[in-house]
């Protein structure tokens, strides 16, 4: 059994092979699939996140969403997540840790709130199960939470078998390029 250390390894190796210029279609395929569920069509409030450079990216989709629907996004508070409204690109600025850009909104949510959250994450596996950076800030914010759970990745991202520990909380769906996995 591999470990998650591990496992976050080998996927930033894999990461370092990918060709990127395909990221941006892949990503516009993802979005496709998660814009035909249920889950999606039903929300009027998601949490989605703001993508770094390694990660399946959320810019566009987030822009498109945010016209007919209320999108939040994460910011670091200490140990866990706020959720702010997404307003704009010009209303972002980079938190000083990651340099992920955050809204600068004052428009703040609870999780319970949230009809629909798009998880990201470094690894994940057939049935749902998800790693992330290894922060505990997703797991710390999904265990309170019904909203559905869409996580999206690449494909090369899906493993066998993710480490799973007590605090981990499932997904109920995971999108990537190729694949949809339901739990
Ligand atoms: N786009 C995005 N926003 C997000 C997350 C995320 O995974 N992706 N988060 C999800 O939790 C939260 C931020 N948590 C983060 C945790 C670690 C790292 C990070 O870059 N870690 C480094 C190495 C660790 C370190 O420096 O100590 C890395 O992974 O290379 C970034 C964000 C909220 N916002
Ligand atoms: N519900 C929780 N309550 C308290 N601590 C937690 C909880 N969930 C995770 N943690 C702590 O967070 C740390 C990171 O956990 P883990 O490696 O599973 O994170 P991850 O799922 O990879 O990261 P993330 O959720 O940030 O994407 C661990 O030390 C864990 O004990």
């Amino acid at each position: 059994m591999t470990t998650k250390k591990e496992l976050r390894i080998t996927i930033k190796s894999l990461k370092n092979q990918q060709d990127r210029k395909e990221w941006e279609e892949f990503s516009n395929k993802i979005f496709a699939q998660v814009e035909q569920t249920e889950a999606f069509k039903k929300s009027s409030t998601i949490l989605s996140y703001w993508s770094m450079n390694d990660e399946v990216i959320t810019h566009q989709a987030v822009e498109r969403w945010s016209k007919h629907k209320k999108v939040y996004l994460p910011l670091i508070k200490g140990n866990d997540l706020e959720l702010v409204r997404f307003e704009g690109v010009k209303k972002m600025k980079p938190e000083p840790i990651f340099g992920i850009l955050e809204p600068t909104s004052e428009e703040k949510i609870e999780i319970s709130g949230i009809d629909l959250v798009i998880v990201p994450g470094v690894a994940f596996d057939a049935n749902c199960n998800r790693m992330g950076r290894g922060k505990g800030y997703y797991d710390r914010l999904l265990s309170e939470s019904v909203a559905a759970k869409i996580g999206v990745a690449y494909n090369f991202q899906i493993v066998d078998e993710v480490p799973v520990d007590q605090h981990d909380v499932p997904l109920n769906m995971v999108v990537t390029e190729k694949n949809i996995f339901k739990r």
